[in-house]
């Protein structure tokens, strides 16, 4: 097959909102607005950004948990939303995801063997030696004790159910994990036993990631690229070495500069902007970011900047830092295709 595993192409969710007394007058929550960006097999595309910037929201659409306004999602070159009831399911097999809370996306009576083999029983029937096959299987890839599959949830620590959950999801041997803040209620030593997990499970099955986290560190640890969002919109997609060595962005910059530095060799950045999130209801005009960002000029004020490719093949929309020509608009949608997984030797 060709292509991107998946291909992402201006993806749009607007959540209605209460009733006006005309229909074109309904409030809307613009939570993601014209989101393109694609993931290779084997690559871990982040997305970060700030809360209520539209992180879950992409995760959803992706999963067609909810429908797009606008845009599409394409896997493997076929558009998801012409697929029939059975394709779907076909489709549902290759994206998994794997939830922030283990707990409450466990169902507390069900025994952890249970819990990973009932996917797999939504399409196939398993004989019980199957089943206890399939179970101590995937306990031990996600490095537990086949003796664990006896348990149930509230008989594991926080950081067993989290595997738990992962090994899940890996139970129809999916193409795609998308991961929502999977590794947010954890200790910092349990964040990276499972951080290590999963990079450990994409080198030995070649599964792709879409790792969604606010926390930097975590982000730097793990991707391959880095999608940032503010407001809905992507405003910086680069390589994960980049981003963080160089943020191009306003906002990136800020993000960056906010973040603890675990690392007391590196330079930190001048000091993140001031000032609340606007509403997605009634966001800014031109570049949401504007009333933000120190750099704003006249026009951030008025026009929304494109994505624009820069040299070192990431795109950023702003005004200042990377203003757009017209050869580099009609470039910007191929930029954001990823170059392929880098390799972490
Ligand atoms: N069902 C819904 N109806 C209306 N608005 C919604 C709905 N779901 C999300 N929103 C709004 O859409 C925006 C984006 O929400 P989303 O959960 O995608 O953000 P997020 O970046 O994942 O935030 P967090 O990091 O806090 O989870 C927010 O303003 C949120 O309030």
């Amino acid at each position: 097959m060709s292509g991107p595993l998946l291909k992402v192409e201006n993806l749009t969710k607007h959540y209605p909102i209460g009733a006006g007394f005309l229909k074109n007058t309904i409030p809307v929550v613009r939570a993601v607005e014209d989101v393109s960006f694609s993931v290779e097999a084997g690559e871990t595309l982040c997305i970060v950004g700030e809360s209520g910037c539209g992180k879950s929201t992409v995760a959803r659409l992706l999963m067609r948990l909810v429908e797009p306004t606008g845009g599409r999602v394409l896997i493997y070159e076929t558009d998801i939303a012409g697929l029939k009831k059975h394709e779907l399911r076909a489709y549902r097999r290759q994206m998994q995801m794997v939830f922030q809370d283990p707990y409450s996306s466990l169902n507390p009576r069900l025994t952890a063997g249970q819990i990973i083999t009932e996917p797999v029983e939504n399409f196939e029937r398993l004989t019980r030696k199957q089943r206890n096959a399939l179970a101590a299987d995937l306990l031990q890839k996600v490095g537990m004790s086949p003796e664990m599959m006896h348990r149930l949830p509230s008989e594991l620590s926080g950081g067993q159910r989290q595997r738990l959950g992962i090994a899940r999801a890996l139970a129809l041997k999916p193409s795609i994990i998308i991961a929502d803040e999977a590794v947010s209620a954890l200790d910092v030593s349990v964040q990276a036993q499972i951080l290590n997990l999963l990079m450990d499970l994409q080198q030995q099955m070649g599964i792709a990631f879409i790792f969604i986290s606010h926390d930097l560190g975590v982000v730097e640890h793990i991707g391959h690229r880095v999608a940032v969002m503010y407001l809905g919109r992507i405003v910086e997609l680069a390589q994960c070495e980049a981003l963080f060595a160089k943020p191009v962005h306003p906002y990136t910059e800020a993000l960056i500069a906010a973040a603890p530095v675990a690392d007391p060799t590196r330079v930190r950045l001048p000091a993140p902007v001031e000032g609340e999130v606007p509403s997605p209801i009634n966001p800014p005009s031109g570049c949401a970011f504007h009333p933000r960002c120190p750099l704003a000029v006249d026009r951030c004020r008025v026009e929304v900047p494109p994505l624009v490719p820069i040299a070192d093949g990431r795109v950023v929309a702003c005004h200042v830092r990377a203003p757009a020509t017209k050869v580099s608009e009609d470039s910007a949608v191929a930029a954001t295709d990823g170059p392929g997984a880098k390799s972490r030797a």
